[in-house]
């Protein structure tokens, strides 16, 4: 039975196709963790022995992570390489098994496995409040495919719309002026933004590549997206900002009432 989400609104809707986990005569309540882990087991059957894969981070793409290494110590996967996104999910992986590599040897990944911040009806997303955003960029644009996978809370209308952070990684030099720039670029939209802190010592948080997040909240839609993305990506001081535009190939939703995969 094919499950139409109704935040899903507007044309050229991917395919949808489904399958059901709980019916309406015995519900299930599930957490969002369970919801996490289901849509990243479900992600997971896309893999094949002998595959490059790309390792998302974050709580969602932990299980799928967890899941790989799983399959690979019971035999059922083989000759699987990864890509990690991120240092942690690199120990992750190191930890449950998988062997790894890097973008230098294989240029070209078969699949990437990642959550996300949000997704839009035609698979827009907001990544990186977890900070990994350019390794996810790098790795996520280098593969054949890219498998999104969420709990339903990560639904939107309209990406950057949602009062919750868009992050853009900067170099760290004269940050202030940075964030002023990218806070002015978005007056219009009622943009504050602000330097990601690590909340016990007020520090700045630093990524893997020893650069700043700024977290940019809109109070209004940003409008054209693509314009968006080449106006923050033309500010010198700028590495990457965390819209992922038309790179997932596949949507993986797991909700209250099953999950659904739709493709691009
Ligand atoms: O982009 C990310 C990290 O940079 C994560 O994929 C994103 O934050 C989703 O995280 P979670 O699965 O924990 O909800």
């Amino acid at each position: 039975m094919a499950l139409a989400h109704p935040r899903f609104i507007g044309t050229n809707k991917p395919k949808v196709d489904s399958c059901q986990m709980a019916s309406p005569q015995s519900p299930v309540i599930l957490t969002q963790d369970e919801l996490k882990k289901i849509a990243a087991y479900k992600a997971v059957e896309f893999v094949e022995s002998g595959m490059v894969l790309g390792l998302g981070t974050g709580s969602t793409a932990c299980h799928a992570v967890a899941r790989i290494g799983e399959l690979l110590q019971q035999g059922k996967l083989k000759n699987i390489v990864g890509i990690p996104t991120s240092k942690k999910t690199h120990e992750q992986a190191v930890s449950v098994g998988i062997p790894l590599s890097d973008l230098d040897n294989y240029p070209v990944l078969d699949l990437a496995i990642d959550g996300a911040d949000e997704v839009d009806p035609y698979l827009n997303l907001v990544k990186g409040r977890g900070g990994s955003l350019l390794r996810e960029k790098m790795v996520e644009g280098a593969c054949k495919k890219f498998v999104v996978i969420v709990d339903e809370t990560k639904l939107v209308k309209h990406i950057g719309g949602s009062g919750l952070a868009m992050p853009v990684e900067i170099v760290p030099f004269c940050w202030k002026f940075t964030l002023e720039r990218l806070q002015m670029m978005f007056m219009d939209a009622g943009c504050v933004a602000k330097l990601r802190r690590f909340i016990e010592n007020g520090e700045p948080f630093v990524t893997d590549n020893g650069n700043y997040i700024i977290d940019l909240y809109f109070e209004k839609d940003i409008g054209d997206l693509k314009v968006a993305s080449d106006e923050i990506l033309r500010l010198a001081g700028v590495v990457e900002h965390g819209m992922f535009l038309d790179m997932a190939t596949t949507l993986i939703v797991a909700g209250e009432l099953g999950v659904t995969v739709k493709n691009k």
